[in-house]
């Protein structure tokens, strides 16, 4: 049911500091399996979208396949873990991953690139609703996975209290 907007939360404004839209955000992390540079990792390419929206591209390789020549779902998923944590981006406070539904309405192809496209919804106090769509090979082309999520803004020291040290 938390996926649900309940009745008072907004939708919220960009905050100020935002880049502006068309611009493409470098990894947050360096050895983030979504956006970083590791080997076996998405690498997504993200592009900050007007009204609070992020735009973000999955080249899906032979290495993140589920079955013979179909990306694994778990890895789509990931995708949009990525797409839609990079929201982040329009209100600038860290924020983790509470829930994530994925709707899987097409098989992904090996060698497709899957077009996401994420939305913030609603924010009440600390949760931020957002929700993505994923098509296939274009911008326009047909849907193949839809998602939902519930994300909670966070302190910097959520991470240096619970990471593992480098
Ligand atoms: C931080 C928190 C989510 C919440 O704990 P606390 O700080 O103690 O806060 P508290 O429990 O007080 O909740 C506050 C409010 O939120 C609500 N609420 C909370 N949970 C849920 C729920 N499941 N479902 C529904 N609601 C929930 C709760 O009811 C309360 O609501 P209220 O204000 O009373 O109306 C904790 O459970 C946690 O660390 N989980 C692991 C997260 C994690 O590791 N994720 C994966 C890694 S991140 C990643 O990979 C993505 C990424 C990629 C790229 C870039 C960026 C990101």
């Amino acid at each position: 049911m938390s996926l649900s907007v309940p009745d008072g939360a907004v939708r919220p404004a960009s905050h100020p500091d935002t880049p502006a839209p068309g611009t493409e955000l470098p990894p947050h992390f360096r050895g983030c399996f979504g956006c970083g540079e590791l080997e076996g990792g998405l690498r997504l390419r993200q592009t900050v979208g007007d009204d609070v929206t992020m735009t973000s591209t999955f080249a899906v390789q032979r290495h993140h396949q589920g079955a013979p020549g179909i990306a694994h779902g778990g890895v789509i998923a990931a995708a949009f873990d990525e797409a839609l944590g990079a929201l982040a981006v329009h209100h600038r406070e860290p924020s983790v991953t509470a829930e994530l539904q994925t709707r899987f309405r097409r098989p992904v192809p090996v060698g497709s690139v899957l077009h996401l496209r994420t939305r913030i919804d609603a924010r009440e106090g600390r949760k931020v609703w957002c929700s993505g769509v994923g098509r296939l090979d274009s911008p326009d082309g047909p849907v193949a996975v839809e998602a939902t999520a519930l994300f909670v803004t966070v302190p910097m020291e959520h991470f240096t209290t619970h990471g593992a040290p480098h």
